[in-house]
């Protein structure tokens, strides 16, 4: 995508500040009774792709709303490359392109229309736009169908170009609301390379909001878990798996003996046992025929669980420990109270 960053619209640069992000604070209440934030403090570092992630409701999107200048805060700052999107709106959306999670092409259109018009709104120079446009279109995967209505494409081809919408402008931050939802496993798999070409191939900033972990490890330098508007764990993915660590034991037994293996684990495990600042679950999970999950248990537990199946006449055919993913987590932190239920820290 090289080749067509030469013919980028000449906005002067945003600076050199090494952090493009910096909320302090970030409260955002809702007539009459909604937190949407409450509390949120986030850096995002220059040329970083920073994920977001939460339950529907978690403020997410709330957080990037604040970010494109969009709302205003109930209390706290935020600075987006050193300056209060609010004051100045245009500066900074000049140097931002958000990908919100609702439609931006227009359908009766062509890709190669709805980019010319953007670039009308934008004010881009022509000199070089057409070629920009088709390469961008083409960067995306979409060289062969830059002359057909956008209501023909499918829903990936769609959120490519979108995204080529987005990039048209040359953003340094990007701003992503869920942008594989509702795309196929192959779809997200291309989405994502590309979203990784523009971030860490082209330096550019991005803070994507996903419910995909997977897409999550995948793409995000570090890792921000929203429950209820507040953050309850930040770090980059492999660091935050880590945390569960092996606290899981998988056994396989005769599928006849389930019942007896059942009662002789229930006691293991308890709350806080897969570490500091978790309560996950701690019963005993039968996850297949024959197959039973142990959370909450570590290595040092694995003789004396064996002795107590032995002892209620269970026969083991093979005992795993199981390596905590980014999955048991988000799983394990979102396991708390309901909002307004959990203790003030
Ligand atoms: N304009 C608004 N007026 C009132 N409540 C709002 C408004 N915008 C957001 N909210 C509420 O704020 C909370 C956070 O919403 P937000 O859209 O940020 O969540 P999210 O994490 O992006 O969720 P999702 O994954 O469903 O997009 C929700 O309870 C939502 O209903």
């Amino acid at each position: 995508m090289a080749e067509t960053a030469v013919h980028q619209a000449p906005v002067e640069p945003a600076g050199h500040a090494e952090n493009v992000v910096e909320i302090k604070g970030l409260t955002k209440r809702f007539p009459p009774d909604v937190t949407a934030l409450d509390g949120v403090s986030l850096t995002v570092a220059r040329g970083s792709v920073v994920g977001l992630l939460g339950h529907n409701g978690a403020g997410k999107t709330t957080i990037l709303r604040h970010l494109a200048g969009l709302l205003a805060p109930s209390a706290g700052t935020v600075r987006v490359f050193g300056r209060d999107p609010l004051e100045h709106g245009a500066w900074v959306r000049r140097r931002l392109g958000m990908l919100p999670g609702t439609a931006i092409l227009d359908q009766r259109m062509t890709a190669r229309e709805n980019l010319r018009f953007a670039a009308r709104l934008f004010d881009l120079p022509t000199r070089g736009l057409e070629e920009r446009i088709a390469g961008l279109l083409t960067d995306l995967g979409l060289g062969d169908r830059l002359d057909e209505r956008v209501s023909g494409y499918s829903a990936g081809m769609r959120q490519r170009a979108s995204l080529a919408k987005v990039l048209l402008t040359d953003p340094e931050l990007l701003l992503l609301d869920e942008p594989s939802t509702a795309l196929d496993p192959v779809a997200q798999q291309e989405l994502r390379g590309m979203i990784r070409r523009v971030s860490h191939d082209e330096g550019r900033t991005v803070v994507i909001c996903t419910h995909d972990l997977a897409e999550a490890a995948a793409l995000c330098d570090t890792v921000v878990i929203l429950a209820h508007g507040r953050i309850v764990a930040e770090g980059n993915p492999a660091e935050l798996a880590s945390r569960v660590g092996h606290t899981a034991v998988e056994i396989e037994l005769d599928p006849d003996d389930e019942r007896a293996a059942l009662a002789a684990t229930a006691r293991r495990g308890g709350p806080g046992a897969n570490g500091p600042g978790t309560n996950g679950p701690s019963a005993p999970e039968l996850e297949g025929p024959g197959r039973l999950r142990l959370q909450g248990v570590t290595r040092a537990d694995v003789p004396a669980v064996l002795r107590d199946l032995v002892a209620a006449g269970v026969d083991v055919y093979a005992v795993r420990p199981r390596t905590g993913t980014l999955e048991d987590l988000y799983l394990t932190l979102h396991a708390g109270p309901a909002r307004g239920t959990e203790e003030q820290p």
